[in-house]
């Protein structure tokens, strides 16, 4: 079993639970009573400069390294994730992730509110989305974007969901890894692409993934470089390579001032150069 399957086994349990505890229709209806979420794909183009989506992330499977965490391991003692995402927004941050995978990410949809209800960036939800049930679920706990992993889902679905999402008021942030799932993406109709450094399968990181990937994602959809931005240096090669975002967590979360380090890379974007191209939803 892969590190993405040993996931998802766990995803889906948790989901049981709470699908037990809280029926659809009452997450449908607390949707009717939000309403939708903010238009994510032209606050998260680069036409104005690089943006930084900064992650509150508890735990990770792997650090930048690659290496393998223990059991227990914690990436950062996160005692406060609103006052964590409060200093992303203050350094520039033009949206926050919260991952909210509890088993190997430490998360929780309690964070997810706590962040929505400090700050007033678009709130996107990291999880392993595998069923409708969830993205009732993220917009009813106020996201604004809903993360739709290709590798975990196949076509017909993947589409659903995508279709799902964007009914109910949340930017799909479809992520890839190779150039099968980019395909994959745009056939079910993706408008924000996010791709992954890091193959979820095997945990291993290569950052030149999104330089090959990138022109394969046409003008008008927006394009985000995820994981293993260990500093400035890689948003400005991001930036040079033609992303919209970037997607951080580790080097944001435990470099000790987060603050600093968002301010930093959102500086470093704007001397990438970008891509400067206009991009608006469907
Ligand atoms: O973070 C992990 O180790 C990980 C392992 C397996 C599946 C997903 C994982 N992370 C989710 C993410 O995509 C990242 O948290 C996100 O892109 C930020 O990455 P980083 O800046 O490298 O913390």
């Amino acid at each position: 079993m892969n590190a993405l399957d040993e996931i998802i086994g766990a995803v889906r349990a948790d989901l049981a639970k709470r699908r037990r505890l809280i029926p659809e229709a009452e997450l449908s209806d607390r949707v009717a009573e939000v309403g939708p979420g903010l238009d994510c794909a032209a606050l998260l183009s680069g036409a104005d400069g690089l943006k930084v989506i900064a992650e509150v992330k508890r735990n990770s499977p792997t650090h930048l390294s690659s290496v393998p965490c223990r059991p227990g391991d914690r990436l950062a003692d996160i005692l406060d994730p609103a006052g964590l995402a409060a200093e992303y927004e203050a350094g520039g941050a033009a949206a926050i992730s919260v991952l909210t995978e509890r088993h190997r990410f430490g998360g929780s949809l309690a964070d997810l509110d706590a962040v929505g209800a400090r700050v007033r960036v678009p709130l996107l939800r990291k999880d392993f989305i595998v069923d409708a049930y969830q993205l009732w679920e993220t917009r009813a706990h106020g996201a604004d974007l809903a993360l739709l992993i290709v590798a975990a889902l196949e076509q017909p679905l993947l589409a659903e969901l995508l279709a799902l999402a964007a009914e109910i008021g949340l930017t799909p942030l479809v992520e890839v890894h190779d150039e099968t799932e980019v395909k994959r993406a745009l056939d079910a109709g993706a408008w924000v692409i996010g791709v992954n450094a890091r193959d979820l399968r095997t945990l291993e990181m290569d950052r030149g993934v999104f330089a090959r990937l990138a022109p394969e994602i046409p003008e008008g959809v927006v394009r985000i470089a995820e994981s293993g931005v260990r500093g400035p240096q890689d948003a400005v090669a991001y930036a040079a390579q033609g992303a919209d975002a970037i997607l951080v967590g580790e080097s944001v979360v435990t470099g000790g001032d987060s603050r600093k380090a968002v301010a930093e890379l959102v500086a470093a974007g704007r001397l990438g150069g970008g891509r400067g191209g206009v991009v608006t939803s469907p």
